[in-house]
């Protein structure tokens, strides 16, 4: 079983204490950086690109776990990768839930030295993607409709999280299963009972006291 890594979400921090909020990131519990990448196309908001993720490499050592909402993320995969990025995760809606081009755009991360992961959009089903368990580090279940951070947890979501954890024993697998939106503590107790190892949370840490809120969802 894979240890629980909590990966707060540089969305919901307060971009006016961006040092003092990563020095304690650096210091707390937290294992993973959360880096929600949105182009204004394939989401209704526009967020940050490789320059910032750059800065964010050079004030921490976290390990950078880099979701990209964007139309076209095999264009931008290397500025990432050279930014910084350790794990690249992509929609597989980028590519019309085509399995031939995920399966080249897993390959490319790879190649670039990254781990990969996919995710999708809550109302998209994901039976159709099991052929690709075996090659990805982590499957991004969405727990809120990608776009914005301080939305509500969609609890339906955990089946996706159940039929992973399931497929994960069957075949022998190691991959993560991270979920990502509304987390708080009651969301977090039941997305780990469902079978979630890592956890993304936004608004719930940077609303709080950092240090304490990364604590307790590890609990
Ligand atoms: O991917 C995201 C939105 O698309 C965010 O990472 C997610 O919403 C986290 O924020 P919160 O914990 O506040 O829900």
């Amino acid at each position: 079983m894979n240890e629980c890594i909590i990966a707060p979400s540089v969305l919901s921090m307060d971009f006016s204490k961006m040092q003092k909020q990563t020095q304690i990131l650096n210091q707390s519990q937290a294992k993973w950086l959360h880096f929600d990448v949105m182009d204004g196309h394939f989401v209704p908001n526009i967020t940050f690109g490789a320059s910032i993720l750059k800065g964010f490499k050079e004030s921490s050592s976290l390990y950078l776990d880099v979701h990209l909402m964007i139309s076209d993320p095999v264009k931008y995969l290397s500025d990432f990768k050279k930014a910084g990025a350790n794990q690249i995760t992509v929609h597989v809606e980028s590519f019309s839930n085509d399995i031939k081009k995920i399966e080249e755009a897993i390959r490319l991360i790879h190649e670039l030295g990254c781990d990969a992961g996919i995710t999708c959009r809550p109302n998209t089903q994901i039976e159709s993607f099991e052929c690709l368990l075996d090659c990805i580090e982590t499957f991004l279940v969405m727990s809120v409709e990608p776009g914005f951070g301080g939305q509500t947890f969609m609890e339906n979501q955990l089946e996706k999280v159940r039929w992973l954890k399931q497929k994960r024993e069957e075949k022998g697998l190691s991959y993560r299963i991270e979920i990502d939106g509304g987390i708080n503590s009651e969301t977090a107790k039941k997305s780990k009972e469902a079978g979630c190892d890592t956890l993304v949370a936004g608004s719930y840490i940077f609303k709080n006291d950092i240090e304490e809120t990364i604590r307790e969802l590890l609990k």
